[in-house]
């Protein structure tokens, strides 16, 4: 089997690590540096690399796009002029997905299924020489395919990245992503790289500003050292979410401030309090504390009541649920609907009474 990846730097290089290592695939390495592609190769990142778009694509059944994000929609459209294996999967690692979702309707019409992705693991690091082959293991890896994608094409990609990376393989309609990750990855990036040059400036009059920064600070700004071209690329296409993801930052940054002009003890300690509370709620990363869970994803008509007929149809069957929620909230679309057992057997019948009631269900395990 052949998968090429385009643009073999820090995640593309993991990427096709995992691929050679843990998969049957034949990796072929396609980026605008030759220096990348013959350093690739030496290292045994990928099998071959080329420059010429056409020669990396061709006859491969998968097809993985890790440029950065601003570059992605160019390479997109070089890729629908090119001859593609029929039935051929185009995924891409990009940051945001939002501004990526008319492509499914582009290719399809090719004959080919592109479907969204993003390995919600990296590092401030970038460049081949970066990468590894545990870099995704037990991270989340998110796919945002269109409602229309077949089922079929959607478990082939993440059955493949699944044993490639040894990630969490999750799906998520690609606006909610983009809010998601949003406001936990893209707006803590601008807060700490606003934040060290808040303090920058102050250290140009006195350096024991940078002297003194220690502990919290540097714990806070770990994030700011990543690659600026990369986060250029990232604010820019998640815009909308940004503006209004910081209109309530400053309205939180604002109401602090007021309560310390205020001299409101109750409420700035309330502001700590709370915030505790929330950061000791963060679910653990430890790999060895994860209860088993077996979880699959449910296409649901946006009706009110949905939910608890779902949840009576399992119950019917004396089929326990250990948590159920809805991954999306847009009101013009439909949902996708979360089921999360602990036992396996209990996750194959819900799938086969459902489906049998006439949902459309998708599972990864
Ligand atoms: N770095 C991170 O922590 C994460 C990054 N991502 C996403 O992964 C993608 C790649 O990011 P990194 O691997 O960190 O970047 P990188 O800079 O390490 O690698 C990008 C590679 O693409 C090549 N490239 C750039 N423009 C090209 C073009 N027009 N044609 C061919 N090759 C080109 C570069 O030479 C480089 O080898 C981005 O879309 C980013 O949003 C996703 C998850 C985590
Ligand atoms: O967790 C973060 O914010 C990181 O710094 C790593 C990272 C960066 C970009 C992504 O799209 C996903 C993960």
């Amino acid at each position: 089997m052949k998968a090429a990846v385009l643009g073999v730097g820090l995640i593309g290089g993991s990427l096709a690590l995992c691929l050679k290592e843990r998969t049957n695939c034949r990796v072929f390495g396609y980026d605008h540096s030759q220096e990348t592609l013959d350093w690739a190769v030496a290292a045994g990142v990928i099998d071959e690399g080329s420059r010429r778009l056409e020669e990396a694509v061709k006859d491969a059944e998968f097809i993985f796009l890790a440029v950065p994000v601003g570059t992605i929609p160019e390479l997109l459209s070089r890729l629908e002029r090119q001859p593609l294996s029929p039935g051929c999967i185009i995924s891409d690692v990009g940051s945001t997905k939002g501004k990526l979702v008319r492509w499914f309707e582009e290719f399809r019409k090719r004959g080919v299924t592109y479907i969204g992705g993003h390995p919600m693991a990296g590092s401030h690091r970038s460049g081949v020489e970066a990468a590894h082959s545990l870099l995704f293991e037990n991270a989340y890896y998110i796919l945002t395919p269109s409602p229309e994608t077949p089922l079929s094409e959607v478990q082939k990609l993440s059955s493949l990245l699944q044993q490639a990376t040894k990630a969490k393989m999750v799906i998520m309609d690609p606006h909610h992503h983009d809010r998601l990750v949003g406001a936990i990855s893209h707006l803590p990036h601008i807060i700490a790289a606003g934040l060290v040059n808040q303090v920058g400036r102050y250290n140009e009059e006195n350096e024991w500003f940078h002297r003194l920064a220690a502990g919290g600070f540097r714990d806070l700004t770990r994030i700011a050292a990543s690659h600026p071209v990369m986060w250029r690329d990232i604010l820019m296409s998640n815009r909308g979410e940004l503006l209004r993801l910081m209109e309530d930052w400053l309205s939180v940054m604002e109401e602090v401030r007021d309560a310390i002009e205020r001299g409101d003890a109750e409420e700035i300690e309330n502001f700590f309090r709370r915030a505790r509370f929330l950061r000791q709620q963060l679910p653990e990363r430890k790999k060895d504390m994860l209860l088993p869970s077996f979880e699959c994803y449910v296409d649901v008509p946006d009706q009110p009541g949905v939910i608890g007929w779902v949840a009576m149809l399992l119950g019917n069957e004396g089929i326990n649920l250990s948590n159920i929620g809805i991954m999306e909230n847009r009101e013009d679309a439909a949902g996708v609907l979360r089921l999360v057992f602990q036992k396996e057997e209990d996750l194959k019948r819900a799938i086969r009474i459902l489906s049998d009631a006439g949902y459309r269900v998708f599972s990864f395990d």
